[in-house]
C-alpha cells in the first residue's frame, strides 16, 4: 500500500456520468491529497452528491477513473471502504435503536470488536454532549442530536477519508465549533475531510481548497484567497453567484414578493 505524500488519495480522471438522457457530469478531473479539507460546492443538481456517491461505490455506469488510495474502484475489490467514513444529509437512522446500539452495531459493521467499538462511541458521544441521551431511542432525538451521532458513526473507525454532505447544517453554534475544530485537527494529522455543503461562510472559513461544480464541471478549484483573486467579489457566496453567472437574485425575489402580496390580496 504505503501511499507517498505525493499520491493522490482520491484521483477522478475523465468522470462522465448520465441518468438516462440527462447528463450530469461532463468528464471531471480531480487530484485530492491528504491532509486537504475540500468544500465541494455547486448550485442544487450540480452532480456533487453523484460524484460522491460513485466515490462510495454506490452508483455505476460511470465512464471514466476513480481511484481512491490508489486503487480503482471498479475493479470489485471494496476494501477501500473500511478506511472511508460517510456522513449522509438525510439518513434513515434506526429510530428504534439507542445510539449506543446503533453506534456498536456501525463498529461492528466496520469490523471493530464490540466492546471496543461501544466504549469508543460512548466516550465520542459525551464529549459532544450526548451522555445523557446515550440509552434513550433515537427516534426521541433532536435533528442536531441525530447529526451527531452521524457523525460518530462516520468516525468510530479512525477512516483516512471522511466524506459528508451538509455536515454542520443542523448543529448549533457550539457544535460547529467544535466539530470545526475535528476536521480541522484529523486534515493536520493527515486525513482528508471531503465535505459538501451550501452554507457559504462556512465553507470559506473551514476549507482548504474550494471546488466550485457547475454544468457538470469543475468551473473553480483553489483556496478562498485564489478564488478570490478570480473575482470582484469579496465573499465566497458572491464569488459563487458571479462564478455560476447567477445575477437574478433581486429580480426574482422582487417577483416573488409581488405574487405572494398578490395573492394575499386576492385571498
Ligand atoms: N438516481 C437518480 N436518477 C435520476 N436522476 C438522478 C438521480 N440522482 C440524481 N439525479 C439527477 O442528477 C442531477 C444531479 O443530482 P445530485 O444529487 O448529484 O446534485 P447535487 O449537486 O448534489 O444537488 P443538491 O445541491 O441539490 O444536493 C439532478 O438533476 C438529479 O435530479
Amino acid at each position: 500500500m504505503g501511499l507517498t505524500e505525493e499520491e493522490p488519495v482520491i484521483s477522478i480522471s475523465g468522470l462522465w456520468m448520465n441518468y438516462s438522457d440527462r447528463m450530469v457530469l461532463r468528464g471531471i478531473d480531480l487530484k485530492v491529497y491528504r491532509g486537504q479539507i475540500i468544500g465541494y460546492i455547486g448550485p442544487n443538481g450540480a452532480g456533487k452528491s453523484t460524484t460522491v456517491k460513485i466515490m462510495l461505490g454506490l452508483v455505476e455506469g460511470y465512464n471514466g477513473t476513480v481511484e481512491i488510495f490508489g486503487q480503482d474502484i471498479s475493479s470489485g475489490d471494496v476494501a477501500y471502504k473500511r478506511r472511508i467514513g460517510y456522513v449522509p444529509e438525510v439518513a434513515e437512522l434506526y429510530d428504534s435503536l439507542t445510539a449506543r446500539e446503533y453506534l456498536t452495531f456501525i463498529g461492528e459493521l466496520y469490523g471493530m470488536e464490540r466492546s471496543d467499538a461501544a466504549g469508543k462511541a460512548e466516550k465520542l458521544a459525551a464529549l459532544l454532549g450526548l451522555d445523557k441521551a446515550f440509552d434513550n431511542r433515537i427516534v426521541s432525538y433532536s435533528k442536531g442530536m441525530k447529526q451527531k451521532v452521524l457523525l460518530i458513526s462516520s468516525m468510530l473507525h479512525d477512516p483516512d477519508i471522511l466524506f459528508l454532505d451538509e455536515p454542520l447544517s443542523g448543529l448549533d453554534a457550539n457544535s460547529v465549533m467544535v466539530v470545526k475544530e475535528i476536521f480541522a485537527s484529523l486534515a493536520a494529522r493527515g486525513k482528508t475531510i471531503f465535505y459538501s455543503s451550501h452554507i457559504m461562510d462556512v465553507v470559506e472559513k473551514i476549507s482548504s481548497r474550494i471546488i466550485l461544480l457547475s454544468g457538470g464541471d469543475i468551473i473553480a478549484d483553489g483556496s478562498f484567497t485564489e478564488l478570490k483573486e478570480m473575482s470582484r467579489e469579496g465573499s465566497l457566496e458572491g464569488i459563487f453567484n458571479e462564478l455560476t453567472g447567477f445575477d437574478k437574485y433581486l429580480d426574482i425575489a422582487g417577483e416573488f414578493v409581488a405574487v405572494v402580496e398578490g395573492e394575499s390580496h386576492e385571498g
